[in-house]
């Protein structure tokens, strides 16, 4: 039997005030987790420009805002919200297309309570969900001078519309050519400092002297534009990319030898002598730990370029791959305020329109092989409209679903804060 879903407060006014004031409180859920309740939405009162989250024990009935991490979905004039596996809540939006549409707030899952300890107070992760599989993000690391920017460059160039590169942040300064945005976001240390304690990264180091870091923005915003985000970072931001919950490949790159690396880096003449000392220092250190076992999935040693290129190229799987740019053409899920959901296993249906209504449309999301969350993208969602919903659902299923219990009847405390079920 499927779970029964949170309950959408707007709609349960409108059931139970009998258009008392309460109805004009903007639009507000509130699901309860374990022990928890969590209140999504905005009032009339609150003008965020981001949907806000409130968190209340069962027991005190006292509401605080937590510590909200990733990138937060705008506010709407409808959304619906779903518990799933008691760890994240499905909000849909009701006004976007499928690209904006799905949203998971994270509240018990193992990178919210991670940054929990950490923050010593409530916190919430919002990740946005992807429809389809994108393919997971590529980490590319090596010493400094091996080459890694090099055949990163040769791949954003030969594949343009399908790899983006993550921007990462630094407080070293710009090089000759290099670009605020485009090559590195850099920053002041101060200011990336408190960005850090902000829980704004995905993963930060110290490296040849500088503090280096990627955002979780930046990752982000690679896979909103539907394409695979490349990582150039260091070792030790590796280690902290694979204890994260980005699922990435992890590549190593190594120089055919010592003497070749700082040849190149020498020619490459970016740096100081001082400084190619300590960039030579460290990656004696960085070749040692590319060995970790577990750290890297793929060891490629960049000898001749256009050889290293080719066998970077055969691991991700486009040694006959020609670029074709094709727009995809997403299903613009319109979610009206009359709207019911039903939940069986992973399968979330959604149904517009009331059940007399001819004009009714249906929806099938599927979760079963979602993957990832925060910080970054939930991917692997499936959505289905009512023509191809049944292409989405097993046979027996289609019964299930009609059998889960939609709405209950509730009880209005405190303003509508508090649901009580009879
Ligand atoms: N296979 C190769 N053979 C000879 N030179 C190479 C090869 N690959 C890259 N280079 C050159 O070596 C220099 C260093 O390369 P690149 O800047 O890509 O290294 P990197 O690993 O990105 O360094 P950093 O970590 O410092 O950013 C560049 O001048 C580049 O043109
Ligand atoms: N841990 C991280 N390391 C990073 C990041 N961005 C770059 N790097 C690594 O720093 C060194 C030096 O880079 P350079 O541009 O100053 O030559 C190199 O090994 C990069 O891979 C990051 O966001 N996090």
């Amino acid at each position: 039997m499927g779970e029964a879903p949170a309950f959408i407060v707007d709609d349960l006014l409108a059931d139970c005030t009998n258009g008392s004031d309460l109805k004009s409180k903007g639009h507000q859920t509130v699901v309860n987790v374990g022990n928890k309740i969590f209140m999504i939405g905005s009032t009339d009162h609150e003008s965020s420009s981001t949907i806000v989250v409130k968190v209340s024990e069962n027991s005190t009935g006292e509401w605080v805002i937590p510590v909200v991490l990733g990138t937060r979905p705008k506010p709407c004039k409808v959304h619906l919200a779903v518990v799933l596996n008691e760890d994240r809540i499905l909000i849909v939006r009701g006004d976007s297309a499928t690209d904006g549409c799905f949203w998971f707030l994270e509240v018990n899952t193992p990178f919210v309570r991670e940054q929990r300890k950490k923050f010593g107070t409530d916190v919430v992760a919002w990740s946005k969900g992807v429809v389809g599989d994108a393919k997971k993000p590529i980490v590319i690391s090596g010493p400094s001078g091996v080459g890694k920017g090099t055949l990163i460059a040769n791949l954003m160039k030969e594949f343009p519309s399908m790899f983006g590169f993550s921007v990462s942040h630094t407080t070293r300064a710009p090089r000759e050519k290099e670009q605020n945005g485009v090559h590195y976001h850099f920053t002041e240390r101060s200011v990336m400092e408190k960005e850090i304690k902000d829980g704004k990264f995905l993963e930060f180091a110290s490296v040849h002297g500088n503090l280096y870091g990627t955002s979780i923005e930046a990752v982000e915003v690679v896979a909103d534009a539907g394409k695979r985000c490349i990582l150039d970072i260091d070792v030790q931001g590796a280690r902290s990319v694979r204890a994260s919950s980005l699922e990435a490949i992890f590549i190593f790159i190594c120089p055919p030898s010592f003497e070749e690396l700082e040849k190149r880096l020498r020619a490459r003449g970016t740096e100081t002598e001082e400084q190619v000392q300590k960039r030579l220092r460290n990656a004696r250190a960085e070749l040692e730990q590319g060995k970790s076992p577990g750290l890297f999935d793929h060891v490629l040693v960049n000898d001749d370029l256009e050889t290293c290129y080719a066998s970077l190229k055969k691991l991700l799987e486009l040694d006959e791959v020609v670029e074709i740019i094709h727009e995809s053409s997403p299903i613009l899920v319109d979610l009206p305020k009359n709207h019911s959901v039903s939940k069986i296993d992973q399968k979330i249906l959604i149904t517009c329109g009331a059940e007399e209504e001819a004009s009714k449309s249906m929806y099938l999301l599927d979760l079963s092989s979602f993957k990832g969350g925060a910080p970054g993208r939930t991917r692997g969602l499936d959505i289905y409209s009512s023509d191809s919903w049944t292409n989405g659902i097993n046979e027996g299923e289609e019964e299930k679903l009609q059998e889960v219990e939609v709405m209950e009847d509730c009880e209005i405390e405190d303003e509508g804060w508090i649901l009580k079920l009879k």
